[in-house]
């Protein structure tokens, strides 16, 4: 179950991601993440989960080149992140909240960063209506976001990251403000996103269950500080579907997990008393 190894991935991968010794202490003084070292292959999907507080979000942002390590070095395909362009590969950020101009329609939500990229607009709507294909909303171009569930509402969110063609997709906990079955049905499309645009995805979350039902790998963190503690393979095929989800093996992974979740989170309170 602990193999190192991700299965269905092509061993030659070159690194998409590699986290070299990078640490970050804020401004204030709080350690948020100890030096950490990761890498993550081209086209993997990677979950990081872990008790509030242990560097998820901080991890993602300096991967995202959001936030400046202390210390240490980000790589995106070997280079440093803010010459991503000239590796030739684009990322895409999805944050939880929708974050939607509440006053433009569906498709100029989606269209807006290629507007601020400058991309003219014979280019831009062909991209738009595809990226809105891709996540199933052709039909609400021209909707405002009010009129749309919250579900629907992250759907364009992916729409507009997936708009710029994306090589990396970073998401921070996207559906963690759904109810449990829009979450599976959006977990269950970015599965098949994620295989049909061959991305390379960094996914937060704090549900162990989403992070064993999509991940290859995943990443389990302890606070104060924050740390890697351990580094879990999803030996599993895919396409995966909800019937992966009440089978013994699903469940296994789901109790390893959700022991070395209490075990981090043990830690965490133990070090916040003393
Ligand atoms: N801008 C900031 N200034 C100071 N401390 C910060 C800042 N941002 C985050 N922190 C602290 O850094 C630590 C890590 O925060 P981070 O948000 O990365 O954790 P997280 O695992 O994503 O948490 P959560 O699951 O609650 O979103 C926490 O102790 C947090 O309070």
């Amino acid at each position: 179950m602990l193999r190192r190894a991700c299965p269905g991935l092509d061993p030659g991968a070159a690194p998409a991601i590699e986290v070299l010794s990078a640490h970050k202490t804020y401004p204030n003084g709080t350690i948020a993440l100890q030096p950490v070292d990761l890498t993550i292959p081209e086209g993997e999907f990677v979950t990081l989960l872990g008790p509030s507080g242990c560097g998820k979000s901080t991890l993602l942002k300096m991967v995202a080149g959001l936030l400046e390590p202390t210390d240490g070095r980000l790589l995106l395909w070997r280079k440093p992140v803010a010459q991503l362009d000239e590796a030739g590969k684009k990322m895409a950020f999805v944050f939880q909240a929708p974050t939607l101009m509440p006053w433009a329609s569906v498709e100029a939500n989606v269209r807006l960063p290629l507007d601020l990229a400058g991309v003219p607009r014979s280019d831009a709507d062909g991209r738009v209506a595809d990226a809105l294909a891709l996540v199933g909303l052709a039909k609400f171009a021209k909707a405002l976001p009010r009129n749309l569930s919250g579900g629907m509402q992250m759907r364009v969110s992916i729409a507009r990251s997936l708009v710029v063609q994306p090589n990396l997709l970073l998401m921070d906990e996207p559906f963690g403000a759904l109810d449990e079955i829009t979450r599976h049905k959006l977990d269950a499309d970015l599965l098949h996103l994620w295989r049909e645009k061959k991305l390379t995805v960094v996914f937060v979350t704090h549900s162990i269950h989403e992070a064993v039902f999509l991940s290859n790998r995943v990443i389990m963190m302890a606070a104060r500080p924050g740390r890697i503690v351990e580094e879990v393979v999803i030996d599993e095929p895919y396409p995966r579907t909800p019937d992966f989800m009440v089978t013994p093996r699903f469940a296994r992974y789901a109790k390893h997990l959700q022991d070395s979740l209490l075990r981090a989170s043990k830690q965490n309170d133990e070090e916040a008393l003393s």
